[in-house]
């Protein structure tokens, strides 16, 4: 299958001189078309690092990252940007929405960006988008007059909108009660089977062992990748169990 990003031996660090220190130490990663991947590791082995190489959001020292087979670092500034605009999503823990506007208008305002003059175009699309996620009676809602789980569902609308071929979630889950969290990550797996590549970074057993592939990192290496493609249809008790019986063994 082909692959959506490429990544070889990519490197790094934050820091001066002798404080430097690789948060990133020659990390290769693929992702293959339509493929749901998650991101486990302790708290500060560098999986947002990865993730923020990954989507271009942030520059590495030295290796390689390809989109779609394009390097990005022969982008120029605006095509990278555009590229992300267009061909990725991103899900945070906490949407970064604008206060002033409906939930609606946020949805929107990425897209409008590229295409005004397809206002009418552009709102049908994200009415189409709440209405598949249950959100729809709350266009015209402020940011804060809706719950967390709802907030997360507008943020996945506003990152659907341009048709990624992939979402990168970072620890989206992560401020929602287990009820939101298992609705959130039907969504996301209900996005994958429709064709978009996931890749999650998340601490929690039971989101990753919704994936078909995790990648475990300690002190910014990928330490080991367990895939769970073939236990699909195991029940998802079975699953977790994988995932936790793993992250025990590498003592995350
Ligand atoms: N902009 C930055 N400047 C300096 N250090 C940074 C920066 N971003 C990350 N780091 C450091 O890099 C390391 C990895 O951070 P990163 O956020 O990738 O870890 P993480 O595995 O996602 O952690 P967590 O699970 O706590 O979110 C940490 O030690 C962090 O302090």
């Amino acid at each position: 299958m082909d692959k959506v990003i490429t990544a070889e031996k990519i490197v790094k660090s934050f820091g001066e001189a002798a404080e430097k220190r690789n948060v990133l130490d020659k990390v290769s990663v693929e992702i293959a078309e339509g493929e749901f991947v998650a991101v486990m590791g302790p708290s500060g082995s560098g999986k947002s690092t990865l993730m923020f190489a990954l989507s271009g959001m942030d520059d590495i020292d030295l290796g390689k990252v390809a989109f779609e087979g394009r390097d990005l670092v022969s982008l120029k500034n605006n095509e990278l940007a555009d590229m992300r605009r267009t061909k990725m999503g991103f899900v945070f823990q906490q949407p970064t929405f604008l206060q002033n506007l409906n939930i609606l208008d946020n949805i929107i305002l990425p897209s409008m960006r590229d295409n005004k003059k397809d206002r009418p175009k552009i709102i049908e699309k994200a009415r189409k988008l709440m209405k598949e996620v249950g959100i729809s009676e709350l266009e015209n809602r402020g940011i804060k007059k809706v719950s967390g789980g709802q907030l997360q569902r507008a943020g996945i609308c506003r990152a659907l909108m341009s048709n990624p071929k992939i979402i990168f979630g970072d620890e989206p889950t992560g401020a929602l009660n287990s009820k939101s969290a298992e609705e959130i990550m039907n969504l996301f797996s209900e996005i994958n089977k429709e064709g978009t590549a996931v890749m999650i970074v998340t601490h929690d057993a039971k989101i990753a062992a919704r994936s078909e592939r995790i990648m475990f990192m300690v002190d910014g290496k990928i330490v080991h990748e367990l895939t769970l493609s073939k236990y699909e249809g195991a029940d998802i008790d079975r699953r977790v169990e994988k995932v936790t019986g793993k992250m025990l063994e590498l003592g995350i």
